[in-house]
């Protein structure tokens, strides 16, 4: 297992960039800490596939280092960096047994037969192959193959670190949950370093201990699903996670007041006079109809979405959303809305800043 460092990395796959959007991952830096799991999460095209690749050796960065532990790595080969992958498709061996599978990277490597047994014993149970060990990969499910693969990437115990490039693509919903489950105990049993690659915020929330939210080669934001939740850094992050995502209002501030075109919302912390497009934003959970507290709210549709109503409207003309928890009514009276203002982050240029004492 291994700390991965990644230091003033930045990769193009133009010979001669010439301006950041010729970057498909622009200028980082990071420590990702050994053993920790974390999530490589955006939409398509921001440049996940492009880091892992970096990270695995499949692609040299066009610029800055790639280190494990202390061992510099940039000019590695794949086979030399000691790692394990799993892709979004399987790749077993049809003609051997799933056994043969889970064992094929511990022969490569000789060990001996007990230990061989021992593990892929261990590892069968955990993917819930035991009965069917002995029987052909060939007429398994694309299901149970890629068991099969997640299981072969866990089966080494001294690989550096483990990378998922959205191993979950082929599995059906309802047992997506099951295995990404399972792929947490076996991250807080074993303690590898994991990297999993997924455009899912369900995956990646319920998954890694450490997201990374990548937006246009960027990484906007590195924290844990509370962080991203909370204190999303980047407006990005604010809609892209959460269902639905934040609420983000153009206002002006000014010290502890926004102001909104018509109206004035107190916030909690003082963010003096910040420059650049500023808006705050709020999500849908910390907004409360109200029955005349707050700012007017025109509403526009409710939506039923089983365990909670979203309620979609507008504030000022700008459009809000609030989550409606089960139970609550609804009714022509609830004409405006309340934001908890201990929840609202204010952002300049889609950047949050960080307020000082009130
Ligand atoms: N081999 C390549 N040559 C040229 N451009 C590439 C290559 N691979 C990726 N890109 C470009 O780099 C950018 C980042 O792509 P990347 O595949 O890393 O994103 P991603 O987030 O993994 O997307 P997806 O989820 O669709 O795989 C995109 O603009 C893509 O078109």
């Amino acid at each position: 297992m291994a700390r991965i460092t990644l230091s003033n990395l930045a990769h193009s796959y133009l010979p001669n960039p010439a301006s950041p959007a010729d970057f498909a991952l622009k200028q980082m830096d990071h420590v990702w800490q050994d053993g920790g799991a974390y999530a490589l999460l955006g939409s398509s095209g921001c440049g996940k596939t492009t880091l892992l690749n970096i990270i695995s050796g499949l692609v040299r960065p066009s610029q800055g280092r790639v280190l494990f532990g202390d061992r510099d790595v940039t000019d590695a080969e794949t086979a030399a960096r000691n790692i394990a992958q799993v892709f979004q498709f399987p790749v077993v061996y049809d003609t051997m047994t799933v056994r043969q599978n889970l064992a094929f990277p511990l022969r490569n490597r000789g060990k001996d037969a007990a230990y061989i047994k021992a593990r892929v014993d261990q590892i069968a149970a955990m993917i819930g192959m035991e009965a069917i060990l002995d029987r052909r990969a060939q007429g398994l499910t694309a299901d149970a193959k890629q068991k099969i693969s997640l299981g072969r990437g866990m089966v080494r115990e001294d690989v550096n670190a483990i990378l998922f490039d959205e191993p979950l693509t082929v599995i059906d919903p309802h047992m997506k949950w099951e295995l990404r489950t399972q792929l947490k105990s076996l991250h807080r049993e074993f303690g590898h370093t994991m990297i999993y690659v997924t455009h899912d915020q369900t995956e990646a929330l319920t998954f890694a201990d450490k997201v990374v939210v990548m937006s246009e080669g960027t990484v906007v934001q590195l924290g844990t699903p509370e962080e991203l939740f909370e204190t999303p850094a980047h407006t990005f992050v604010g809609y892209f996670i959460g269902s639905p995502g934040m609420n983000l209002l153009d206002a002006s501030i000014a010290g502890t007041c926004a102001r909104l075109a018509g109206a004035e919302l107190a916030l909690a912390r003082d963010y003096g006079t910040p420059q650049g497009r500023t808006q705050i934003g709020i999500r849908p959970e910390y907004v409360t109809l109200t029955e005349g507290t707050g700012l007017p709210f025109a509403l526009t549709r409710v939506e039923d979405v089983g365990r909670h109503r979203i309620v979609r409207g507008t504030v000022e003309g700008q459009p809000v959303n609030v989550v409606v928890p089960e139970g609550q009514a609804l009714g022509a009276h609830l004409t405006h809305v309340s934001f908890a203002a201990e929840r609202i982050n204010v952002y300049a240029d889609d950047w949050r800043i960080e307020g000082g004492a009130a």
